[in-house]
């Protein structure tokens, strides 16, 4: 389904660099099928360069030049920055696929002034070790061939699931984000580890043998979150006595808003953008 095909990426950061290595590492694409390009940080090109053995250039116009998909990963808030550049060049035999957060493929296709196939994605970090969950949706002028290829793309890095372009702020508050959830808990826990005694080390195994526990367990089993908390705790023992604290403090209620924040800056991101077009 790949085979011939020229991806170039517009922004070449963290996530550009996990899903190049991915692909690659997995042979869904060969090295001389990429070409990837930036806003000025020509060392950080030499060191793709250098590392996965892609083509780069300084040009935008030439990356979407000799691309069949051309993959947005730049910062949400420089897209209209890029699409001034690329939007003569691009044409509607491309794909485009957008790793914008808070960005609708309808902005998109706005944007590049063109009925132009547009697959929105929200991978997640740990696309770095292959295990990003990874939602895609479809634009306006996208198949369900262009679903198939952006799918094909995404599982070089971890799971991919298929929802409507409505559930994006959501996706975004939770799979999005979610990783921070976790090492901010994380780096509690080892704050208390290490104030307490353990070494560092100890303490990163400790915290992610657990984590790494939870999260198979979570997958393998049937009972729910409570029931599996439950399980941890006997009466009047050392869990109960952790949840009456995390009770007395609100944490759940808290973390439910933190994350109805993030859903929230998602949709306003979407909002500002809207708006833009109606100037
Ligand atoms: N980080 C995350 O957890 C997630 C991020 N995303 C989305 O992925 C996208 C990329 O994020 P991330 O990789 O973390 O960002 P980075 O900051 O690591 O990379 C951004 C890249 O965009 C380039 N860039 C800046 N301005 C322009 C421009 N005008 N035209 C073209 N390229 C430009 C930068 O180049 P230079 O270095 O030369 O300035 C850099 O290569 C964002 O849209 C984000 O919303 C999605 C899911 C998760
Ligand atoms: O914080 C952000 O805006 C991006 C989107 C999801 C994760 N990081």
């Amino acid at each position: 389904m790949l085979k011939n095909k020229k991806i170039a990426f517009i922004g070449a950061g963290s996530m550009a660099e996990a899903i190049i290595a991915g692909l690659i590492r997995k042979e869904i694409i060969f090295p001389e099928q990429i070409i990837a390009t930036n806003k000025s940080n020509k060392e950080r090109l030499q060191y793709l360069e250098k590392t996965y053995g892609i083509e780069t250039t300084s040009s935008q116009v030439e990356a979407v030049d000799v691309a069949d998909i051309v993959i947005l990963a730049m910062k949400p808030k420089h897209m209209e920055d890029s699409a001034v550049t690329i939007r003569k060049q691009i044409h509607e035999d491309q794909l485009v696929v957008s790793l914008l957060a808070g960005t609708s493929s309808s902005y998109i296709e706005s944007l590049l002034e063109k009925e132009i196939a547009v697959i929105r994605t929200m991978p997640n970090t740990s696309a770095h070790v292959g295990e990003s969950a990874t939602v895609i949706s479809k634009g306006t002028f996208a198949s369900e061939e262009h679903v198939k290829i952006a799918a094909t793309l995404f599982q070089a890095i971890g799971t991919v699931t298929v929802l409507a372009e409505t559930d994006m702020d959501v996706v975004t508050g939770i799979s999005g984000s979610g990783p921070a959830y976790f090492y901010y808990f994380t780096e509690a826990m080892e704050e208390v580890a290490q104030e307490a005694g353990l070494s560092p080390q100890d303490a990163k195994e400790l915290i992610c043998q657990t984590i790494l526990g939870v999260a198979k367990r979570l997958i393998q089993t049937d009972k729910s979150p409570k029931e599996l908390y439950e399980e941890v705790m006997s009466p009047g023992g050392t869990t109960e006595a952790a949840f009456h604290v995390l009770k007395e403090n609100g944490v759940k209620e808290s973390f439910k808003e933190a994350i109805q924040a993030s859903i929230h800056r998602s949709s306003e991101l979407g909002n500002d953008k809207k708006s833009a077009t109606l100037k």
